[in-house]
């Protein structure tokens, strides 16, 4: 479904990835590790068209989309759910989720408001509540919600569970796996490896602007030293 083949991103005069390369199969959860600055971020920046690679090729569904406008990929079906959530302060809960609600991909049964809301039925008690009224957890329930209205086939969230409470994450990553479940893909960044290693099957550690590992969550759960190394946990 997606395949990324030995991207090479710059910022300026400073590169930052230097041939990565991962795929995404249908309805599969991956997930990108690594420290802090490894360039996980900038891989899903340079997915989404955000930020231009130089090298490489990245296809999705068998069509090249390194050339396309970041409005144009995310229209062929990936939703993003970003860094620090960027939500609409001053727009009501509803307004925020009507305000990307589309069916990009003519799903036979694209996803209703009430359908998303019952993902996360506390934001249903807030429908009226303003974005900057919301707590850092439902604002992150939020962002989810409306990735999820444009109806994306391929998902991909960067750090979606940080600095929450550990009750809310639970729900966020119980919301992942029931879309999972739903036959969705997402390409997941977090922290979290003990939730990662259950929803993921497959996961690529991250180091200087490469991909330094590859494997499954009982490959990545058995082997204590390469968490030690390259993950610090
Ligand atoms: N807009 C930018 N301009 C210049 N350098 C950048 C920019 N964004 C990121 N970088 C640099 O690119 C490198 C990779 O950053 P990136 O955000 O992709 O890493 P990351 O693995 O996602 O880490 P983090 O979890 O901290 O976001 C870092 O050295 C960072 O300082």
């Amino acid at each position: 479904m997606l395949e990324v083949d030995q991207i090479e991103t710059v910022y300026g005069k400073s590169q930052v990835l230097f041939g990565v390369s991962m795929t995404v199969r249908e309805g599969e959860v991956v997930t990108l590790l690594g420290r802090n600055g490894m360039g996980k971020s900038t891989t899903v920046r340079s997915i989404m068209g955000l930020t231009p690679i130089r090298r490489g090729r990245i296809v999705f569904d068998g069509r090249a989309i390194d050339r396309l406008p970041a409005y144009a990929i995310a229209r062929l079906g990936i939703g993003l759910v970003p860094e620090g959530r960027q939500i609409f302060p001053n727009l009501t809960v509803r307004e925020n989720m009507v305000a990307t609600a589309a069916n990009r991909q003519n799903a036979k049964s694209p996803y209703t408001l009430d359908d998303v809301l019952s993902i996360f039925p506390r934001l249903a008690d807030r429908l009226n509540h303003y974005g900057n009224q919301l707590s850092g957890g439902e604002q992150q329930m939020l962002a989810v919600v409306r990735a999820l209205m444009t109806n994306p086939r391929l998902l991909i969230l960067d750090e979606a569970t940080e600095g929450l409470a550990p009750l809310v994450r639970k729900e966020i990553w119980q919301a992942l796996a029931m879309l999972k479940a739903n036959g969705h893909a997402i390409l997941v960044i977090d922290k979290n490896l003990d939730a990662l290693m259950k929803l993921a099957e497959r996961h690529c550690i991250m180091e200087n602007g490469r991909v330094v590992w590859r494997g499954n969550s009982v490959e990545l759960a058995g082997d204590d030293a390469l968490r030690a190394r390259y993950l610090g946990v």
